[in-house]
């Protein structure tokens, strides 16, 4: 497989589900009663673009459904900052993705339904030994749903491609999910499948070109 630019998916490709799921997740909703009282302008700005009476209650709906919501995902890189920044949150990115994207020999963009901003944070307190570790420099671009669409609509890789000046066919994508490599590959991305402990199981995986590991590359 020769691809100029590589495309990679966050939870269940670079770092473990259970990390979003059992550490992003029940931090941010710890802080939805006082994100709601707020006076912070972006916050309020965020908040008053929810059309709904209980704003606090449609906010844990969406994290406990998982909705992939523009408003949440923003709301969400906010919480966060502060979890990392004083230490609480520290990023598992798994050591072969730390290690692939330290010697890629082309350049590495990213691409997940969390905000750019939370993207960012992840990548700048990745664990590290007793520390953490700042992948940024290595990373030449982020895409979310705010910038390029949802993960599972072709349109939305066919926008990244162009955004990043590259032909689909050029680039690799690697994700967890079959919706999200069916959606890349109608695009004419080369795709692949990440298989990691924790995530679900896909049918008919062997179809999708999985791998375990990013040796395996
Ligand atoms: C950027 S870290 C937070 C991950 C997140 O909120 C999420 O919904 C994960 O989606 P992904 O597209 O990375 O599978
Ligand atoms: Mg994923």
């Amino acid at each position: 497989m020769t691809y100029a630019a590589i495309l990679l998916d966050i939870e269940g490709t670079v770092c473990p589900i259970s990390f979003v799921k059992e550490v992003l997740f029940p931090f941010f909703l710890k802080q939805v009663d006082a994100l709601c009282s707020s006076q912070d302008p972006q916050v309020q700005r965020l908040l008053s673009q929810f059309e709904v009476e209980d704003v606090s209650g449609h906010i844990r709906g969406l994290v406990e459904r998982d909705v992939k919501d523009q408003i949440l995902k923003q709301l969400q890189g906010i919480v966060w900052e502060n979890g990392y920044k004083d230490g609480q949150i520290k990023a598992p990115v798994y050591g072969d993705a730390i290690k692939f994207i330290k010697n890629s020999r082309v350049p590495v963009f990213i691409y997940s339904s969390g905000s750019v901003k939370a993207q960012k944070l992840l990548f700048q307190y990745v664990e590290f030994s007793d520390g953490t570790l700042d992948l940024r420099p290595l990373i030449k671009g982020y895409f979310d749903i705010n910038t390029s669409g949802v993960k599972t609509q072709s349109d939305s890789y066919t926008k990244i491609a162009q955004d990043v000046v590259i032909k689909p066919h050029d680039m690799l994508f690697i994700s967890d999910n079959p919706l999200e490599l069916d959606a890349a590959n109608s695009a004419g991305m080369q795709t692949m499948l990440a298989v990691r402990p924790g995530n679900s199981e896909v049918e008919d995986a062997s179809k999708y070109n999985p791998i375990t590991n990013f040796d395996q590359l």
